[in-house]
């Protein structure tokens, strides 16, 4: 990244208002509730980070003013809307009941915990190394960018393929994420996933899962490919046998020593996001009336992509992304404090590479963030693009907020 950084610029802009359609965003989910006796971590966005100075996650960040000093109609607009999301955070119950609930689920040491501390807990993968066994379940409360809210439960692993407390587990779950050990034999792992699927089937459970095929990092990079394909036609034989002709499985290749956790987490959340149709949408409007060539709303602090626009993306761009958070996040704890932050509500970052290719951030909230890539050409409407950049922010927060409060409403 270092490399090929040739300019990063941060500056302030000014905006204005339009409307997107945003038809699609109270499309229904499941309506479920948990009350397992187990040990819970409701996560904050200051109690997870290892520096005690924390800046760009704080609540006064949240409040903070222009440095300026100036108050802006836009500012105004900006803080109602942030006085909202408060609302909204504060009655988390209220407003999440139906959330979704995740259950990592593989054999033991396959790699569950490893994953939740890496993205969430911003534990490193080395500090991995040391964690102990998991011997009760863990309930990890998440709330990622925007009002996503969801459930993790990490368990015991078995350590055969025997089912145990599945059905306990698996309570009320509306995902499963199955982690794979691809380093290992996966004959146990792939037996365990066939009767956690065809015990769902039998139960009448409509539940997807999420298969990682993990620690891919182990396995020499030309077979990568070959065993990601093995073990998914494997699965697919063995689930018609067993009858169960359309199962609801994905497959990924993911490893904690690189970004492929991320991106796989992304899909696994997004595909729990009830607005990501509407998300997407206005997305590749702005895409199709810009020069933007690619738009992602992005969890800076979990670095979780909430959404993209639909146009196919390539993994690198999905990497570069995560290397501008990264440079994101560094500046901001290096050069921002909670009283000044490094990008106010206004504000912008630009980073020119020197393959031609231009990242631009801009914040949405103090967790979410717009991520844009685009082609460096010698006529770029900046402004333009930064009133419409500006349009999408309101408009994504206001998505946001309608679909909360028609939440709120239906309760
Ligand atoms: N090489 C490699 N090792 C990994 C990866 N992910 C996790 N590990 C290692 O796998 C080991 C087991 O990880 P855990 O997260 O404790 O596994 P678990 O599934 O939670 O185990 P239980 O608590 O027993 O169910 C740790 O030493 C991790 O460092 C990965 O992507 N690559």
């Amino acid at each position: 990244m270092n490399t090929i950084c040739k300019r990063l610029k941060i500056c302030n802009f000014h905006f204005s208002d339009m409307n997107y359609d945003l038809k699609g965003v109270y499309d229904t989910a499941s309506n479920n509730d948990t009350s397992k006796d187990v040990e819970y971590h409701q996560y904050t966005r200051d109690s997870t980070r290892s520096d005690g100075e924390s800046s760009i996650y704080s609540n006064d960040f949240q409040n903070s003013s222009i440095p300026n000093g100036l108050d802006r109609l836009d500012d105004i607009e900006d803080e109602q809307i942030e006085k909202q999301e408060q609302q909204i955070d504060d009655d988390y119950e209220e407003i999440a009941p139906d959330r979704p609930r995740l259950l990592m689920w593989g054999l033991t040491k396959s790699g569950k915990t490893s994953i939740i501390k890496l993205i969430f807990e911003k534990m490193t993968a080395g500090e991995t190394l040391q964690l102990p066994e998991t011997k009760t379940i863990q309930i990890h409360e998440l709330t990622c960018g925007i009002h996503v809210r969801f459930q993790i439960r990490d368990v015991p692993g078995p350590k055969t393929a025997s089912l145990l407390d599945f059905d306990t587990y698996s309570s009320e779950c509306t995902t499963i994420v199955f982690i794979l050990d691809a380093t290992e034999d996966c004959s146990d792992s792939i037996n365990l996933l066939i009767s956690s699927v065809q015990w769902m089937h039998s139960h009448g459970c409509n539940v997807r899962f999420e298969v990682l095929i993990h620690k891919i990092d182990g396995v020499h990079e030309p077979d990568r490919l070959e065993r990601h394909s093995n073990i998914q036609q494997q699965v697919t034989v063995m689930l018609h046998e067993c009858s169960i002709e359309e199962p609801l499985i994905n497959f990924y290749l993911t490893s904690i020593y690189d970004h492929s956790i991320h991106e796989a987490f992304s899909k696994i959340v997004q595909s729990q996001i009830r607005q990501l149709r509407a998300l997407e949408n206005m997305l590749d409007l702005v895409t199709a009336s810009t020069q933007l060539d690619k738009i992602f709303v992005c969890d800076i602090y979990n670095k979780i992509f909430l959404a993209s626009d639909t146009k196919p993306v390539e993994s690198q761009i999905s990497e570069l992304c995560c290397d501008v958070v990264d440079v994101y996040t560094d500046i901001s704890s290096i050069y921002g404090t909670s009283k000044s932050p490094v990008l106010d509500s206004m504000s912008c970052c630009t980073i020119e590479l020197s393959i031609g290719l231009i990242l631009y951030l801009k914040n949405i909230n103090p967790t979410t963030a717009l991520i844009c890539i685009l082609k460096k050409e010698p006529k770029i409407n900046e402004a333009l693009m930064e009133v419409n950049l500006n349009i999408l922010k309101q408009n994504i927060q206001e998505l946001f907020l309608a679909s909360s409060n028609y939440l709120s409403r239906q309760q």
